[in-house]
């Protein structure tokens, strides 16, 4: 079961490149796609929940959805307003009963403390919803709700009388997979009869089928199990690439993804979702989800306000670790990430900070699977703060607890360009849905600082220095800027704010 092996080689290596986005939005004509939709039956009476399976299962520990409250900081971000001004990501005008979900469904949601849509939920549903089946092309920044919406959409239409695979969702990692099952099983708590399997690698199912109407998986075991019988495809109507753009690099995943797809039934619904797509990767995905509709975004547009970015400027590749050190403290008051390059890097780190008596854990494809699963569910519910990780993990991964990234190692493509794509997933594993966070890069040289500054351009925001010789002063300043409340200001008037202060 090493098939997948290479994938997270892949994902560990900062691999895409970046070309100019343009914002728009694409209706195909009318003669499209897809099988005829099975409307679900759905029970809205409460069945035996699969929560606690969930989150034992990768799911967050805790699924707040709108109820943002950190836990050490006075975050208090309502997300009310938020979501009433248009401008924002997070911004709808319908309500999610408006949407035509089956009520047991909508317990579901409102379970997980969702109160109204995201934009891109509000949009994306009644396209993916909408009979005859189509296929979707979507681009939303980090942490506004992707996740949800090819889920439900996934619910909805499932026949859960049947346990034949009817959904497939392929997602680059391991951690992102095993993540991904668990919204779709809290999600669907009260949709009875609803089974939901991984297909990763995983000794302990050797030989066994995989069942259930909705399976998700990294692309690899999945073509596998295929191949090998014992996940049949035939029944799949829906085949859903989470961080699509990633997914179908033709340098990685995208010749794993080609063939799952040419294994399962033609005509199906195919959904392709990211946060980034860059030019090159749209013209292919154009292909791979014929007369999508799209909605994609300009790369000014990607980046999340709550998300403060500051670079440290350290003195040489070896003073990195002693600014590290100094960081540890603010690192460990809610959660943090650092990003790394290699994978002997983050072995090398968390080697040396455990020797300096800090407590940190430290996942990256070098580690076997089960491993890697107690490592990652450690980190969501709290028992481990610190993580050292490589791009294995940039993606999608949905901690909320997460205050503070610092990418350690800039990141660059495989040929030592700057990963736009990889710096704005990375720092989108803070500030999720609201909340705020602070991304701190680490320059040493001439070259981390070009690239940082190439980054910044690239997405139109401001990358702030902090001085590496005054900690009270830099602590201060991250403290402030985690403290920050955006409660009651639309981004609007937090922009007249900081007009009025620069003024
Ligand atoms: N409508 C909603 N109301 C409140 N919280 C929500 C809503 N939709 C999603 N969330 C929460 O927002 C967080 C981010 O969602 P999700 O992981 O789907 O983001 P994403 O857009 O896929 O991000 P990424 O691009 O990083 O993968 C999750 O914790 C999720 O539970």
């Amino acid at each position: 079961m090493s098939s997948d092996t290479p994938a997270d080689a892949q994902a560990d290596a900062a691999a895409s490149s970046s070309a100019s986005l343009e914002s728009r939005i694409t209706l195909p004509s009318a003669t499209e796609t897809a099988s005829e939709p099975q409307t679900s039956t759905t029970d809205p009476e409460k069945t035996e929940s699969t929560v606690e399976k969930a989150q034992h299962d990768g799911a967050p520990t805790e699924m707040h959805g709108s109820e943002l409250r950190e836990p050490e900081y006075d975050v208090d971000v309502k997300l009310s307003d938020l979501q009433a001004d248009p401008n924002n990501p997070l911004h709808s005008v319908k309500t999610f009963e408006e949407l035509g979900l089956e009520r047991s469904i909508l317990n579901g949601i409102y379970n997980m403390n969702f109160r109204s849509p995201s934009k891109i939920q509000e949009w994306a549903l009644p396209i993916l919803m909408h009979n005859p089946p189509a296929n979707l092309i979507a681009q939303s920044q980090s942490g506004t709700g992707k996740t949800a919406a090819f889920t439900l959409n996934i619910l909805h239409r499932i026949d859960l009388n049947n346990m034949a695979p009817q959904a497939l969702i392929l997602a680059p990692s391991r951690e992102l997979a095993r993540q991904i099952k668990g919204v779709v099983e809290t999600m669907g708590q009260f949709t009875k009869g609803l089974v939901v399997t991984a297909a990763i690698p995983d000794p302990s199912r050797r030989g066994q089928k995989f069942e259930g109407q909705v399976i998700v998986g990294t692309p690899g075991t999945t073509m596998d199990m295929i191949r090998r019988k014992l996940l049949d495809p035939r029944q799949i109507k829906i085949l859903v690439l989470d961080e699509a753009d990633n997914m179908l690099d033709q340098q990685g995943l995208g010749d794993q993804c080609k063939r799952v797809k040419a294994l399962l039934p033609r005509n199906i619904q195919i959904v392709l979702f990211s946060a980034t797509f860059p030019q090159q990767v749209i013209q292919y995905a154009t292909h791979f989800a014929p007369n999508a509709h799209q909605m994609t975004l300009k790369h000014e547009e990607l980046t999340v306000e709550g998300i403060k970015q500051v670079f440290l400027d350290c003195n040489g590749e070896d003073d990195k670790y002693r600014v590290l050190v100094q960081l540890y403290g603010l690192m460990t008051i809610a959660s943090s990430i650092i990003f790394v390059k290699r994978r002997d890097t983050a072995a090398e780190i968390e080697r040396r900070l455990t020797q300096d008596g800090h407590k940190v854990a430290q996942l990256s494809g070098a580690l076997e699977g089960p491993q890697r699963d107690e490592i990652i569910d450690r980190f969501r519910d709290g028992r481990a703060k610190v993580l050292i990780t490589t791009n294995v993990l940039a993606r999608g991964i949905d901690v909320q607890s997460v205050s503070i990234v610092v990418n350690y190692d800039i990141p660059e493509t495989i040929r030592g360009e700057p990963d736009y794509e990889t710096y704005l997933h990375r720092i989108g594993r803070t500030g999720r849905f609201g909340r705020v966070g602070v991304a701190v890069n680490f320059v040493h040289d001439q070259d981390s600082w070009q690239k940082l500054a190439k980054i910044a351009a690239f997405f139109g925001v401001e990358s702030k220095p902090l001085p590496t010789d005054d900690w009270d002063f830099l602590e201060e300043e991250i403290k402030k800027i985690l403290r920050s409340s955006r409660a009651g200001k639309t981004t609007k008037e937090m922009q007249m704010q900081t007009d009025g202060a620069s003024a």
